[in-house]
């Protein structure tokens, strides 16, 4: 392993520095500890910028190319590794929180410590998992002032760009991404992970089709036995008993979002939207979905169960994997959880596989080996190990239990008799009582761990695990089993900082979050995270020290004690189920090469802005910065009271992901009362002027209140912008950047730059043609950087036609803006109307060399969206498009018989269904109309785009202007 570079050492105190590693790496990523990261070179003293560009890490040296993305948490770059070529995507995020004004300095503390956790289990989770439909990490680099997490690239383009410009998909389409999306799922449930932010916007396309399962950012490990309680992930995609602050054990809020994620998949909106944040809760609580016509009844069912709005009886992923809908066109049975075939563990355990514990809050090496004895040696475990092999035998029939115990835990990890080696996991998992699924947290992660171990023996000596298992062997350590006795709830042993399971739904549901909570969740980070040399994710190292001596590596004995370990890993079916063994831990990345004027997808104005507000970047909704509601706020209207309702209208971005410690302290902050619960949110989206009241949740109070300090005293810019916080630091930045002679992008945090002022310049080509009737309307309302532009207002003109015309969005004209028109074409275009591989289109010369890349339904795909429509018929007109709603038959067509509802099998009417099936004409809601202005901000010369919503889904709305916000480069 390598040390620290003395270059990256010995750098100006200004550059990012490596940080030195984990002393025993039991509490990070063992890559992060062997990797360094150096700057080409400093930033000029006195300034936040920096610029990087490599990234020297164990995996070699990276270039780093154009951002690609961008999040709440920071920027995605592209990076090329110098030596082999390799393209990764590096998620950058910034270390420590981003906006200290408002806190005070143990505020910032806790919010740094909770975002180090956060950003430390991401990598930890991602670092260990392996699954075809889950983004893999390559590697993860830690430097004083960010982490540089290096996934695979998934260059097929983003799930969201295609549903908002096309709309749904069909059913068949659906099917084959919903039985990735179970299987990932599956997949993390039974290793004890949840995701808690599973949304359209977290779901990329690999070039060969398939998806891929982003942001475990909010991710953590669950318990059985335990419940967590941190609000996590977006409004719309948030499980109704997270807004009702209430526990939970994990999967349920998955097996939600998932569901609204099928709807979206199949509906093309949101099943739950409302412009008031207030009437979009009660939308969730109530769960009463509208169902269009075109649905089959089997699809319907099978979101009506993952849309129940009883977790308890909430359909669990077995019944899902399992559902006909599911299986529809399936012959080989369920999805594959590609699960590898695993053993009951028994003891010793192997302190190499331990060492890879890290980045959990589990402790050091010698408290996990502790806790994770005390685990096995339970008799709750040995009984749970007991009682699965009674099953098993049961089950198994008696020739094939001749062969052996072995298969029969290859048989646990399947389900169906047709192929009991090799199909996937159809069993429900056994909460706390199924040995190998799920059942306590340090037991999963030890899993993964030997797992990941086995993997890069295999990788770098791939005969090295080719020994056979010994016929008969009995893995198990069975011994006499006493009564039972009551679950092993040593919770603690496993619980992140800040997530501290508070022991049951005994609690009161509706919870006080305040400032006690806090304290005590201190309290308890702190037993669990004592400054210590053995945790160094949680105490940050001081720069000077000097790196760790690297753990000795124990690779070949990990390996050969997972032969003792570990049963054989299943082989996989073909077709889609690639032998396990012969699928690469990351699948290598594919090198889409973009040309030099290509133009990366732009932050957003709306992330960036709330990461400044919020001290862990997860920025909570109700902190809706009022220079978001002003991108919503139309022009031209001086109506004070109107102007504060638009204000406070919703966040113009994509699903926003918050959890709910951001909450807790800004309620804390702002002294609300410790008896109110919380109740997480977005941001208003009322078009109405409602005053905040003690109805309302306590965060649409904030948020209101947000609003309400924040509005103009008088109508100057100056005042206004006092009073905004972040707003003002951003026009402060942009009339700096304007002095500097930069674009208006520019960033309160320190992070790197790239080429984006590059960008902005090429992209200043085009549009010449402004008419001399186009003129800017004069402000109202507040802005935020991403939203301005220092180009002349005809180059703003020609670039705003030029993207509705790549994203298909019907304008016309009119004083200081455009009114637009959106109807997204139902009709999935892949099988019809698309190229096939072997006649890739080739991107079209746009002007700016932007190109917008699709990739679906096993061919790839870069194309822009131009080309795209240009092999499509033309945009089409209302009464097809009402046809087809009617029409469940379009959908099936090719590969299955609808079953007509009057027809349809028991079995499709699925028991339990509560929500209401309306089937009305849900034609009329796909159209968008929506109004673009263009506004002359004072004082700082620059001009700004506003966003006015007239007509449709709010949901569709805000992503139909994010997406032309990125696409702008402003
Ligand atoms: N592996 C990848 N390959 C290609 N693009 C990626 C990859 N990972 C992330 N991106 C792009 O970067 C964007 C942000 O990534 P990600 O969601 O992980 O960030 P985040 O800050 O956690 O976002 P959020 O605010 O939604 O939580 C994605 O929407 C996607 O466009």
């Amino acid at each position: 392993m390598r040390q620290p570079s003395s270059h990256a050492r010995t750098q100006s105190r200004y550059a990012d520095q490596p940080t030195p590693a984990p002393t025993n790496g039991t509490q990070h990523t063992d890559t992060s500890r062997s990797t360094t990261a150096t700057s080409a070179h400093a930033s000029m003293p006195g300034t936040n910028l920096r610029r990087r560009t490599t990234i020297d890490a164990q995996t070699g040296h990276w270039d780093l190319g154009k951002t690609i993305g961008a999040g709440s948490m920071g920027k995605v770059k592209l990076a090329r590794n110098k030596e082999t070529g390799e393209q990764v995507a590096v998620k950058i995020i910034a270390k420590g929180s981003i906006d200290g004004e408002h806190r005070t300095q143990a505020e910032r503390e806790r919010a740094d410590h909770s975002k180090e956790i956060r950003t430390a289990r991401e990598a930890a989770i991602v670092t260990l998992v392996d699954h075809p439909y889950i983004c893999g990490m390559r590697d993860v680099v830690r430097t004083n002032y960010h982490w540089y997490m290096l996934f695979e690239h998934v260059d097929g383009g983003q799930m969201l760009d295609y549903i908002i410009s096309h709309g749904r998909l069909k059913e068949k389409q659906a099917r084959k991404f919903g039985r990735q999306i179970a299987s990932a799922l599956d997949y993390c449930h039974r290793n004890s992970i949840v995701h808690r932010d599973l949304k359209i916007e977290n779901i990329l396309i690999s070039s060969g089709g398939d998806i891929k399962i982003i942001d475990f950012g909010l991710s953590n490990l669950f318990s059985p036995k335990s419940y967590l309680k941190t609000f996590c992930g977006s409004l719309y995609f948030a499980a109704p008993e997270l807004l009702q602050a209430k526990q939970y054990t994990g999967p349920e809020v998955d097996i939600w979002s998932f569901g609204i994620v099928l709807y979206v998949l199949v509906c093309g909106k949101v099943p739950f939207d409302d412009q008031s944040m207030p009437q979009l809760h009660a939308k969730i609580k109530r769960g009463s979905v509208e169902y269009p016509p075109w649905l089959t009844p089997e699809c319907r069912g099978l979101i009506a169960r993952m849309l129940n709005t009883n977790p308890q009886e909430r359909a669990t992923m077995h019944e899902i994997m399992n559902h006909p809908w599911m299986m529809k066109g399936y012959p080989g049975g369920p999805p594959d959880n590609y699960l590898p075939a695993r053993k009951p563990l028994q003891l010793p355990l192997d302190p190499a596989v331990i060492d890879k514990m890290t980045g959990f809050d589990f402790g050091p090496a010698d408290v996990i080996t502790s806790q994770l004895t005390k685990v096995i040696d339970s008799d709750d475990y040995q009984r749970a190990v007991r009682t699965a092999e009674i099953r098993s035998a049961q089950q198994t029939p008696e020739l094939e239990r001749k062969r052996g115990v072995f298969d029969f835990y290859k048989r646990r990890n399947s389900t169906t008799s047709r192929d009991t080696l090799n199909t996937p996991s159809t069993e429900a998992i056994q909460l706390g009582n199924d040995p190998i699924n799920a059942y306590h947290p340090l037991i999963s992660v030890y899993y993964l761990a030997a797992e990941k171990i086995e993997r890069e023996a295999r990788e770098t000596n791939p005969g090295a695990l080719a020994m056979p298992q010994e016929p008969g062997e009995n893995p198990l350590k069975i011994p006499d089993l006493p009564a039972p006795e009551p679950a092993y709830t040593n919770s603690q042993a496993y619980e992140m900082a800040g997530e501290k399971p508070t022991g049951g739904r005994t609690r009161p549901r509706a919870r006080t979050h305040g400032e006690d909570e806090m304290q005590e969740r201190m309290q308890n980070l702190n037993v669990n995270t004592a400054p210590s040399p053995t945790n160094p994710a949680i105490v940050e190292p001081n720069v000077d020290q000097q790196a760790p001596a690297p753990a000795p590596t124990r690779k070949e004995s990990g390996a050969a004690s997972l032969l003792r370990r570990l049963s054989t890993r299943r082989s996989k079916e073909p077709a889609d189920r690639v032998p396990r063994s012969e699928r690469p831990s990351h699948p290598p990345p594919s090198l889409a090469v973009f040309s030099p004027a290509e133009t990366p997808r732009k932050s957003f104005s709306v992330r960036r802005t709330r990461e400044r507000d919020s001290s862990t970047s997860r920025q909570a909704p109700e902190a809706a910065p009022a220079a978001q509601g002003a991108l919503l706020s139309p022009p031209g209207t001086a109506d004070a009271t109107s102007e504060k309702a638009k204000t406070r209208t919703g966040a113009l971005g994509r699903s926003i992901s918050v959890n709910s410690s951001d909450m807790r302290r800004r309620l804390t902050r702002r002294g609300v009362s410790e008896g109110t619960s919380m109740r997480p949110q977005m941001m208003s989206t009322s078009s109405h002027d409602q005053k905040p009241s003690m109805d309302q949740p306590a965060n649409a109070r904030e948020a209101a209140s947000d609003v309400e300090s924040s509005r103009p005293q008088t109508g100057s810019v100056a005042s206004r912008a006092k009073s905004l916080g972040h707003g003002r630091r951003e026009s402060m930045q942009a009339r700096r950047a304007v002095r500097r002679g930069d674009t208006m992008r520019t960033s309160g945090v320190p992070e790197e730059t790239d080429q984006d002022v590059q960008d902005d310049m090429d992209g200043a080509n085009a549009g010449n043609t402004s008419p001399t009737g186009f003129k800017p309307v004069y402000l109202k309302g507040v802005f935020s950087v991403s939203t301005t532009s220092s180009k002349p207002i005809q180059y703003i003109r020609a670039d705003i036609i030029r993207v509705l015309s790549l994203l298909g969005v019907e304008y016309s004209e009119i004083k200081g803006g455009f009114r637009c028109r959106h109807a997204p074409s139902i009709k999935p275009p892949m099988d019809e109307t698309a190229p096939s591989a072997a006649q890739p289109l080739s991107p079209p010369h746009d002007g700016g060399g932007h190109r917008r890349k699709i990739s679906f339904g096993g061919f790839t795909r870069n194309a822009d969206r131009e080309a795209f429509r240009a092999q499509q018929p033309p945009p089409t007109p209302r009464t097809k498009l009402d046809r087809s709603y009617t029409n469940t038959d379009e959908d099936e067509s090719d590969d299955e018989q609808p079953t007509p509802t009057a027809a349809k099998p028991d079995s499709a009417r699925v028991a339990g269904e509560t929500s209401t099936h309306v089937q009305s004409d849900l034609g009329s809601s796909m159209v968008l109309k929506f109004e673009i202005f263009v506004v002359k901000v004072p004082l700082i010369g620059l001009h700004g785009i506003q966003f006015k919503k007239i007509d449709g889904g709010t949901w569709q709305y805000k992503n139909m202007a994010q997406t032309i916000l990125n696409d702008l480069r402003l």
